[in-house]
């Protein structure tokens, strides 16, 4: 829906310099996604694999709290073969398996290739935390920030490392707007303002073809990635 343009070698997450596997094959690209709970990560994952599936070797690893839930929608929604999704259970912070203890998160990613590989991609998906949670360069190699609509048109303007240095920010559920009263105008100049060059992707998966701009973001980043 609105999605400004940034050369995907800007930023932090430019393609990191371990791009290869110890057997000397290119592993895959990691992109993380973070965000607050119930801001539409799983349903943005699910749908970035059905768009890229067909033109990609994807791979997707969820953390959830104490539960295996985020996995299970999508292997019920057979987004990927079940081979392909791997769930890490964080236990009582989500942002310390994907910042600080990476450990469990990164065993995920190195099993997958090794099972089901080679890969292209593979989407890890945070818990769903609060603003602050980032997920550590030494686990993915960019990151979309996953905000939405109807958590209030403030938040853009609110900052926090998330939205203010995630390699994509996402507003999701769009569709909402008119119902919680939230000014997208305001949200997406508020976005602007906090990141500079870094894009940001107004976004509703109720539309057809809502995770286009998203996708397409992938799109470049993985041709970066493999150039
Ligand atoms: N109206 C609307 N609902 C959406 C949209 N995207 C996701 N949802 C719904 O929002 C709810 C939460 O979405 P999830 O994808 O589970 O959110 P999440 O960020 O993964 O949640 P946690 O893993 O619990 O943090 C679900 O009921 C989705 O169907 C959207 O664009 N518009």
């Amino acid at each position: 829906m609105h999605l400004d343009h940034a050369s995907p070698h800007d930023g932090p997450g430019a393609v990191g310099a371990d791009a290869l596997r110890p057997d000397g094959v290119r592993r895959a690209l990691r992109i993380g996604l973070g965000g607050p709970v119930g801001s539409g990560k799983t349903a943005t994952v699910a749908a970035l694999c059905r768009a890229l599936r067909d033109e990609a070797s994807l791979a997707v690893v969820t953390n959830d709290i104490y539960t295996r839930e985020d996995a299970e929608f999508l292997l019920r929604a057979a987004v990927l073969p079940p081979e392909r999704i791997a769930a890490v259970e964080t236990g009582a912070c989500p942002h310390t398996a994907i910042r600080d203890d990476i450990s469990a998160n990164l065993e995920a990613v190195e099993d997958l290739e090794d099972e089901v590989g080679p890969l292209d991609l593979i989407l890890v998906e945070s818990g769903g935390d609060n603003l602050t949670a980032t997920f550590s360069r030494g686990l993915v190699d960019a990151q979309i920030f996953v905000i939405d609509v109807a958590g209030g048109d403030d938040i853009p303007r609110k900052g926090g490392p998330g939205v203010t240095t995630a390699d994509l920010l996402v507003v999701n559920k769009t569709d909402l707007a008119p119902y919680v009263g939230s000014d997208l105008t305001r949200m997406a100049a508020d976005a602007r303002a906090q990141r500079g060059r870094l894009p940001v992707v107004l976004q509703s998966l109720r539309e057809e073809d809502g995770i286009r701009d998203v996708a397409d973001w992938v799109r470049s980043r993985l041709a970066a990635w493999t150039a």
